[in-house]
């Protein structure tokens, strides 16, 4: 079986869906950062379905790896040609796969951020677009302010300093199109964040504010920051799926990306320099995107994060295993009937009841193999963005807390890093630390997790939740998180 890259391409038709679009014509219109699982599997197959359909020949991708931990991503896409297979797991088990063909040049910034800086400063680009994950806007989680103190920050605003930060790649890139005459790109975040492109123009104004105030007045003002709400569900890539992509599609692929059949991206139309016809891609543009995400964020993603903490204390390992389980799903959906849905803004076409059902039906896909701990990863820069502003909005409007108190809770508990049967559990968070710190304490200071006001702000203070909260907790150190749901879920029904 050849390796897949652009001379094994034609040999590959028979057996996967093929571009059949000629690549060598394509132009760099959209330079990415952050090429990962979600990227490949959503924007990329979005372009790669225009390029299909012809007319937007110079929207191709270039992908770019901001971290050193992109190495091996920049390899692969190296050999590759930038070609990968995009494999479809419907619930049913069968598979549908295509080859991706619209990343057609990738830039290891370590290794050269000149060569990014030039790529988004280069009159050709039009858009740069973002998925560096929630915690790759520098944020303070409670007040949203940047974060002048990060490492990354301070060194690249250092004279002379190369820009390793995509802050620092992106501001340098401007200020070069300033110098020459060029207007700005557009910014396109598709990062699981409330009004992700305001958060966005928000840090890198900041950034650029604190390399020149001038500058970081004309990037808030002249830089177009679209909102846009994404959604695919997208599991990182195991050795099982290069090997079922090469034993069901012929193609040996050394990062091949699987994925839920479900695809959403609804976008601002807001872009000073075109952009490509999405709408022809299945692509909702729309006014205002606010509704949409915050529909998506507090169902979809906070309701994840109701499953990765309190799923692993219950003993699961795979999304799919704890959104079957009867308790679960109907914890999860008296979380979003009751707690979520009153928090939401009307959403044009769109039936909630509907979209709740499908997302627990989406979660319990058992194809995706998608872990609670992808989940669980950074829920300081998660659970604080989807699920609090829940909290505070039902506090504001005498409205239910009582499940999204036991997340909270069960966050806590799983912080400690012991499962119910005493073994370790994983924490993958940049603030695991002090997690953990807070987490130990609880045993003797019940409030100690959620005191941290960095994350919490001033929740511990009001007994609407407190109450709640500590219920949840002191039941999840005496009966585990099974009892603990078993009898919140009943005592809700008969409230
Ligand atoms: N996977 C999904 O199901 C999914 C769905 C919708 C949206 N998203 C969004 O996409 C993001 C990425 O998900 P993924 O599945 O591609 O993850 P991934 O781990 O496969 O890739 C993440 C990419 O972001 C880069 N990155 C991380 N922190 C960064 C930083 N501080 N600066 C620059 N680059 C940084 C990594 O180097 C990597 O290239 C999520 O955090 C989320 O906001 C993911
Ligand atoms: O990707 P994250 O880390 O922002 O969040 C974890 C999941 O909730 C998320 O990836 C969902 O699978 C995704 O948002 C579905 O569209």
């Amino acid at each position: 079986m050849p390796p897949l890259n652009a001379t094994s391409l034609p040999s590959l038709a028979g057996t996967v869906s093929v571009p059949t679009y000629d690549r060598s014509r394509l132009r760099t219109g959209i330079v990415h950062l952050g090429v990962g699982a979600f990227h490949r599997s959503h924007q990329a197959m979005y372009l790669d379905r225009l390029l299909e359909r012809g007319g937007a020949e110079e929207w191709a991708i270039c992908g770019v790896g901001v971290l050193p931990s992109d190495r091996r991503m920049a390899e692969v896409m190296a050999a590759q040609d930038g070609l990968y297979t995009l494999v479809v797991k419907h619930a049913d088990g069968s598979l549908d796969a295509r080859v991706v063909g619209s990343v057609v040049e990738y830039l290891l910034a370590p290794d050269d951020p000149d060569a990014v800086v030039e790529k988004m400063a280069a009159e050709t680009t039009r858009i740069v677009s973002l998925t560096v994950t929630e915690g790759g806007y520098n944020t303070d989680p409670v007040t949203g302010e940047f974060d002048a103190g990060d490492p990354g920050v301070v060194h690249d605003l250092q004279l002379g300093a190369a820009p390793a930060t995509s802050f620092g790649l992106v501001v340098e890139a401007l200020v070069r199109r300033r110098e020459r005459g060029l207007p700005p790109f557009t910014v396109v975040s598709c990062d699981n964040i409330q009004h992700n492109g305001d958060v966005a123009r928000h840090s890198f104004a900041a950034f650029a504010a604190l390399r020149d105030p001038d500058l970081g007045a004309w990037v808030d003002r002249e830089v177009p920051f679209p909102n846009s709400m994404v959604d695919r569900i997208t599991p990182a890539t195991t050795d099982d799926d290069r090997a079922e992509t090469a034993r069901r599609f012929g193609v040996e692929d050394a990062w091949p990306v699987v994925c839920e059949p479900f695809t959403q991206w609804v976008v601002e139309d807001r872009f000073g320099l075109g952009r490509p016809p999405l709408e022809d891609a299945g692509v909702q543009v729309v006014e205002d995107v606010d509704p949409y995400e915050r529909m998506k964020l507090r169902l979809l993603n906070a309701g994840h994060q109701g499953l990765a903490y309190l799923g692993r204390l219950a003993g699961y390992r795979l999304v799919h295993d704890a959104a079957q389980d009867p308790l679960f799903r109907r914890f999860l959906l008296g979380y979003m009937e009751e707690e979520a849905t009153p928090t939401l803004r009307p959403v044009p076409g769109i039936d909630l009841d509907e979209y709740r059902r499908s997302l627990i039906d989406r979660f319990s896909n058992p194809h995706i193999r998608d872990t609670l701990a992808r989940l669980a990863f950074d829920g300081s820069e998660r659970l604080p963005k989807w699920l609090l502003p829940v909290v505070r909005d039902n506090l504001a409007a005498g409205g239910e807390v009582r499940r999204s108190a036991a997340v909270v809770a069960g966050w806590a508990r799983y912080s400690e890093g012991v499962d119910e049967d005493g073994q370790p559990i994983e924490v993958a968070d940049r603030r695991r630390d002090t997690l953990a710190a807070s987490a130990r304490r609880q045993r003797q200071d019940p409030l100690a997790f959620i005191a941290d006001r960095e994350l919490f702000g001033d929740l511990v203070d009001d007994e609407r939740f407190t109450t709640p909260y500590l219920e949840a907790l002191t039941s999840l150190h005496e009966r585990g998180a099974r009892a603990t749901l078993d009898t919140l879920v009943a005592q809700l029904a008969g409230a």
